[in-house]
């Protein structure tokens, strides 16, 4: 087909706006469409960045670099490789929650993602091929927005974080953004505010569970095999008693992951062996708390179980490390309501001796002396003084990482965990903090988001070809992380900073793909891994049109 000027100027992937040189604009049609000058594209990023600057508010901000994806993908990420750090918390976690909330209302432009209905499965087919409109996809990112970050269920309105999560594959890994699909399944919503609003743009009805939405599930996931049959499936931020329930049923058969529950998991370890890296101490010493045993939490708790069984324990063994905290307190094989997640490490009653008295975090935290407390249960402030404190009376480092998001969910604030364990506390949050400082020292705060994790897992996944995603290649990715620390400094963080994000998801994405060639579960034949990675990586600069 031949393009016209105004399908290539308003195509993102073709769009280069006044970089087009002049025997382009001859060549393509363009004479007199742009303004004579032709700049180059630092030209163009440095007129932008000041653009950028210019807004009032993070979400101003996320609304011009929207607008900038819209228009031209290859600026838009050769931008954010120059100022990653200051984007990463506006295009992703935290300000991409206030965009999400606002969706309906801010809406001005699909951003390419797929939106399928509920109540139109014999759809699902041509909604996907309609959105890649011919492209080669790799890398599918679903989400159905029941449980978006901490804050619940947002319909429609969620598709956000479907894209969020591919630019920040694209600028930490260097996936090709032609080659990825954001999608959204829309089965309804719970939330009343969302309902009972003429502007929200999604199905005005309760969301679908049971047999109708698995049944919608099953069809997404045979369309999107039969049309990008070499492409990656991550799911992200699906309900607590859907999520599992999928990957369980789909992860064997293809490559895929759900974010939340291994995603976070592997960086949750990662953070924990650069912690133990630091403290010099063993895995096999922890006890582990577990605040908040959704998806998150239980895919944590199953990381860790898989790496405490690596360092020789049995499973039994291992288990005795591990304390799944919820809403009732701490679970027991006989505690009503427990997920399958949970069931899996629920303890039995019998191991305590005041076990009727165990349904705070406080007395958990009281009777279990853990090492490790995580944080992933939506609760603010969850983490109070007193039992942060009675935890560090029984360890010298204690290992605490409240992960909840976005910033207002947070189970503790870093400088307050630094002030009541006098600066003992290994840390890491779910968004990003700034440094701290506390009696003199430095201390520099983890990330503990998934985003330092998936970006490599995926892209290693995709150049090697893999045909699964096994515990394998899960654990190889967790060490490449964790090995990073730099633990000579006095309040050195327990992971890489997001400075280095590009360089630490090259190397994931070649541990991992050396892990699959490893194991013989590429698809095609892969002579030398680490070219592989390197050939796949998409570079934000313009490319020569013919
Ligand atoms: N930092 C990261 O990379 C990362 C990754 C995934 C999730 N998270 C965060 O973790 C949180 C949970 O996410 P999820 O996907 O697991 O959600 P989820 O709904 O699956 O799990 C949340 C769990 O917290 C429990 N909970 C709620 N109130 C509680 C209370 N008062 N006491 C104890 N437990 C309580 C719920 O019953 C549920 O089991 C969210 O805030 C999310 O943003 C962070
Ligand atoms: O999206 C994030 O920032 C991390 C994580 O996937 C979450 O659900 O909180
Ligand atoms: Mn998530």
């Amino acid at each position: 087909m031949t393009q016209t000027a105004d399908n290539i100027l308003n195509n993102p992937f073709l769009n280069k706006g006044t970089a087009f040189t002049q025997s382009e604009r001859q060549a393509l049609g363009l004479t007199g469409t742009l303004p004579a000058v032709v700049q180059t594209i630092d030209e163009q990023a440095q007129q932008a960045y000041a653009q950028f600057q210019s807004k009032p508010n993070d979400l101003e901000k996320r609304l011009f670099l929207m607008t900038l994806f819209n228009e031209n993908r290859t600026l838009f990420f050769h931008l954010m490789d120059q100022h990653v750090v200051e984007f990463m918390p506006i295009v992703y976690d935290p300000t991409v929650a206030d965009s999400i909330e606002q969706y309906s209302h801010l809406f001005t432009d699909s951003q390419g993602a797929a939106f399928i209905s509920v109540d139109d499965p014999d759809s699902i087919e041509d909604t996907l091929r309609n959105a890649a409109n011919g492209r080669d996809i790799r890398l599918v990112v679903v989400t159905d927005a029941e449980g978006i970050l901490g804050m619940g269920d947002w319909g429609v309105n969620g598709v956000d974080i479907a894209v969020g999560k591919l630019m920040v594959y694209t600028a930490a890994a260097g996936i090709d953004p032609s080659q990825v699909l954001p999608v959204s399944i829309d089965a309804g919503t719970n939330n009343q505010q969302l309902l009972d609003d003429p502007l929200y743009l999604g199905n005005h009805h309760k969301r679908v569970y049971g047999d109708a939405y698995y049944d919608v599930i099953d069809r997404f996931v045979t369309a999107e095999r039969k049309l990008f049959p070499e492409s990656l499936l991550h799911w992200e931020d699906f309900g607590r008693s859907n999520a599992k329930v999928i990957l369980d049923k789909y992860q064997d058969q293809m490559p895929t992951f759900n974010d939340d529950i291994q995603g976070t998991g592997m960086v949750v370890l990662a953070g924990i062996l650069g912690a133990l890296n630091i403290s010099h101490e063993d895995i096999r010493d922890q006890k582990f708390v577990f605040f908040g045993s959704g998806s998150a939490g239980m895919g944590i708790a199953h990381q860790i179980f898989d790496e405490l069984q690596r360092a020789g324990l049995s499973a039994d063994e291992a288990r005795q490390h591990l304390y799944a905290v919820d809403k009732q307190g701490l679970l027991f094989s006989d505690t009503p309501d427990l997920t399958a997640a949970q069931t899996e490490f629920a303890r039995n009653r019998q191991d305590f001796n005041n076990a009727t008295d165990l349904t705070t975090l406080a007395q958990v935290v009281a009777t279990v002396h853990p090492t490790v407390l995580i944080g992933t249960s939506t609760q603010p402030g969850a983490f109070t003084a007193d039992l942060v404190k009675d935890m560090a009376a029984h360890t010298d480092r204690p290992i605490i990482f409240p992960l909840s998001n976005p910033t207002k969910l947070a189970e503790a604030k870093a400088l307050d965990l630094l002030k009541w364990t006098d600066g003992r506390a290994l840390i890491a949050t779910g968004i990003p903090v700034g440094d701290v400082t506390y009696n003199g020292t430095t201390y520099h705060i983890g990330q503990g988001n998934n985003a330092l994790m998936y970006p490599g897992l995926g892209f290693g996944l995709i150049a090697s070809t893999a045909t699964v995603l096994n515990g394998e290649t899960l654990s190889a990715a967790c060490h490449a992380l964790g090995g990073l620390v730099d633990t000579t400094q006095p309040g050195a963080a327990v992971l890489p900073p997001v400075d280095q994000l590009t360089d630490f998801s090259q190397k994931i994405a070649e541990v991992v793909a050396q892990s699959v060639v490893d194991q013989h579960l590429n698809k095609e034949p892969i002579a030398d891994v680490r070219q592989a990675v390197a050939d796949m990586k998409w570079v934000p600069e313009y490319k020569p049109v013919d």
